[in-house]
């Protein structure tokens, strides 16, 4: 196949050739003379450049189809972006953020005037259900107990400063080998074959929600929690963890579960190796602007709801204009914050940053620790450099172990990732594109077999916040500005593919 990917982009440039001569000399001959020969390599050498062609890449688009023609349109693009000056390498991060006017500062608020904002803020949310709103509470309970617990250890670690970056490196392996582990029941049918291991807010639980029909799988009955937190993992074990499941119902029945922030843990990867070492994973990425956007209005209405306390928005904002005001703070003190890590612990370099970054989130420092950390917003931004935790994952895994998925082609094309989902943990393809509903400005929708459009079932509505809100234009620009060097370098060094594309609030500028 490579092969004939040479083959035919050969052809096609002797065609181009011929025609041109033909053009201008009104004469057609497909003898192959030394010029045309030299003409024609300079032509091959010259459009591969341009359009860094790939033989591989030609090869999984005449395999793949639509999915990879997109990929190569994100590579023009990002192509465009280089021509015009915009060299991830050479991005400055104290830059961003530096094109933000000031707003003034708001006047401080009663607690009575926050509530009518918020309710003004929310007022067109449909009631939402309360079960989806645990994770993220779950989740910085478990924060803080682990970063305390984490602390103490690194704090003794730090009376001897480790010498080279891979003693840091190893810090945290160090760290979790120490501790006792729990007896692992290998052979209890019960445990899960694959994991779906993140992104919050990228679409894991549609993910699960589809798959749930899919009668060779059958998901734990709750995010559980249990390979990043020391509570459950060591003290409950594996007892509640295999409650949390049923067992198969027939061969080649496969247990999963989901828990969307295993994949910023930085002491799971070797706990699920120990259970199984060649389990699959799998990581569902999305863009960045939108996850942000949607992290926000899930806490949001966990205030509305009284779910969370009214001071759980404070670092936020109360309402989306407030959270975007406070954005363009966060934004600029984190660009000053990222180009000095660059230029002191990253060697001026992108894959420098990414690897200082590593060594910072391992050692729960900012911008990944929260007791590091004193901006929230700054939290939940680095909670999207993929790149940097890819790596923590790839350090005890073989990347063949783990499956990267763009989160974002759920909101039109559901059945092209879970296709890729069914084919990497190999189960029959039982969910198609014909198993979907797609309505227009709406979220996809699953029909069952046999069943009419009018039974679709779709995600609750506590789903689909993001669908009607954006960011203000300077503040959607500036979180692009941010993230999308981090992005690119993902998709490029990770995964071999030129950029995802991610372009939300864009197109309404
Ligand atoms: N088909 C379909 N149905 C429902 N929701 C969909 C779907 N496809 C994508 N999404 C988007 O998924 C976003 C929530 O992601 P998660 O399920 O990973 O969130 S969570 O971490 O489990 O809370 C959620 O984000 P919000 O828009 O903020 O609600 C959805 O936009």
């Amino acid at each position: 196949m490579r092969f004939l990917s040479y083959v035919l982009v050969s052809i096609t440039t002797l065609c181009l050739y011929n025609l041109w001569q033909k053009m201008k000399y009104e004469r057609f001959s497909m003898r192959l003379t030394a010029k045309k020969l030299i003409i024609m390599g300079l032509l091959i050498i010259g459009l591969g450049t341009f359009f860094d062609f790939d033989a591989n890449r030609a090869e999984r688009m005449l395999d793949d189809g639509d999915e990879q023609l997109g990929e190569y349109y994100g590579s023009m693009r990002s192509k465009y972006i280089k021509f015009m000056g915009f060299d991830y390498d050479h991005v400055k991060f104290d830059e961003i953020g530096k094109d933000l006017k000031a707003d003034p500062a708001p006047k401080e608020k009663s607690v009575e005037q926050k509530k009518v904002e918020l309710k003004e803020d929310i007022k067109d949310d449909a009631p939402r259900e309360v079960k989806e709103l645990v994770p993220e509470e779950e989740e910085i309970e478990e924060n803080v107990k682990q970063d305390a617990a984490e602390l103490a250890a690194v704090a003794e670690s730090m009376n001897k400063e480790p010498q080279a970056a891979g003693d840091r490196a190893n810090h945290a392996d160090l760290m979790i080998s120490a501790k006792n582990q729990p007896d692992i029941p290998k052979d209890d049918p019960r445990l899960p074959k694959f994991i779906v291991v993140g992104v919050m807010k990228c679409g894991t639980g549609a993910t699960q929600h589809f798959l749930h029909n899919h009668p060779d799988l059958q998901q734990a009955k709750q995010e559980t929690y249990f390979f990043n937190n020391d509570h459950k993992y060591l003290e409950l074990g594996y007892d509640w963890y295999l409650n949390l499941y049923r067992f198969p119902t027939h061969d080649g029945q496969m247990n999963y579960e989901k828990t969307p922030t295993y994949y910023k843990s930085v002491r799971a990867q070797p706990r699920i190796k120990a259970m199984n070492e060649t389990v699959k994973l799998v990581n569902i990425v999305c863009d960045n602007v939108r996850r942000t956007l949607s992290r926000f209005l899930h806490l949001q209405h966990g205030v509305g709801i009284e779910k969370f306390k009214e001071d759980k928005l404070d670092g936020f904002g109360h309402t989306l204009d407030e959270f975007n005001r406070n954005l363009k703070i966060t934004l600029k003190k984190f660009g000053d914050f990222l180009e000095d890590v660059k230029q002191n612990e990253g060697h001026g370099t992108m894959e420098g940053l990414v690897n200082a970054l590593l060594v910072r989130f391992k050692r729960r420092m900012r911008p990944f620790g929260i007791h590091a950390t004193k901006d929230p917003i700054e939290l939940i931004l680095s909670d999207g450099f993929y790149a940097v935790f890819h790596q923590r994952w790839m350090e005890v895994f073989p990347k063949e172990q783990m499956l990267v998925l763009d989160g974002s082609k759920y909101l039109t094309e559901p059945w092209i990732p879970l296709k890729a989902i069914q084919q990497y943990i190999g189960v029959q393809e039982y969910i198609t594109k014909d198993n979907f509903m797609v309505n227009p400005g709406g979220l996809p929708c699953f029909i069952e077999p046999g069943k009419s459009k009018e039974q679709v079932d779709c995600l609750g509505s506590g789903k689909g916040r993001t669908l009607d809100k954006r960011f203000h234009k300077e503040v959607t620009l500036g979180l692009h500005k941010l993230f999308q060097p981090f992005d690119d370098y993902f998709a490029k060094k990770v995964l071999g593919r030129p950029s995802f594309g991610w372009d939300f609030g864009l197109d309404s500028l």
